[in-house]
């Protein structure tokens, strides 16, 4: 939260900010199976570019999608815990449209992204072989 502590230094109040979104992460790294597979899936793209060398507009282009499914999955998950948290395990068809429509968003970019990746990969098998 902005200006929760008005006694720490800019520096100090920075610098924690880092800390907490690198807890955030680790914390989704840890209890969200779809997070850990976008990540393996963003190391074996990753590998594949370096394997067909591809252009630099080509990299520009994957670190965009890679960061973008990663983040809205962090998105995603906070979404989750949230409404976890307001509706205490109680149901609610307005609880299911938050989830559902986060999800529905990461499914979005990921079949964009999925798209972009065969235009970007089918070309450079077909000139491979
Ligand atoms: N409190 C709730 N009220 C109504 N529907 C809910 C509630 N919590 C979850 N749901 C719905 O139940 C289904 C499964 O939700 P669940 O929380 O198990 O998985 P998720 O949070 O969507 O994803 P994940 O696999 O990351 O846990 C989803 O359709 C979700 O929208």
């Amino acid at each position: 939260m902005a200006c929760i502590d008005p006694f720490k230094s800019n520096g100090k109040r920075f610098f924690h900010s880092f800390v907490f979104a690198w807890q955030g992460i680790i914390s989704t790294v840890k209890s969200e199976r779809n997070f850990r597979i976008h990540l393996l899936a963003s190391v074996l793209v990753i590998i594949a570019g370096i394997y067909f060398r591809i252009s630099l507009l080509e990299w520009i282009i994957l670190f965009l999608l890679i960061g973008g499914i990663l983040a809205l999955e962090l998105i995603n998950t906070a979404i989750e815990c949230v409404v976890d948290l307001v509706m205490q395990k109680k149901y609610h068809p307005l609880a299911k449209t938050a989830k559902d429509v986060g999800a529905g968003a990461v499914l979005v970019y990921v079949i964009i992204s999925v798209i972009i990746g065969i235009l970007i990969f089918i070309p450079k098998l077909t000139i491979h072989q």
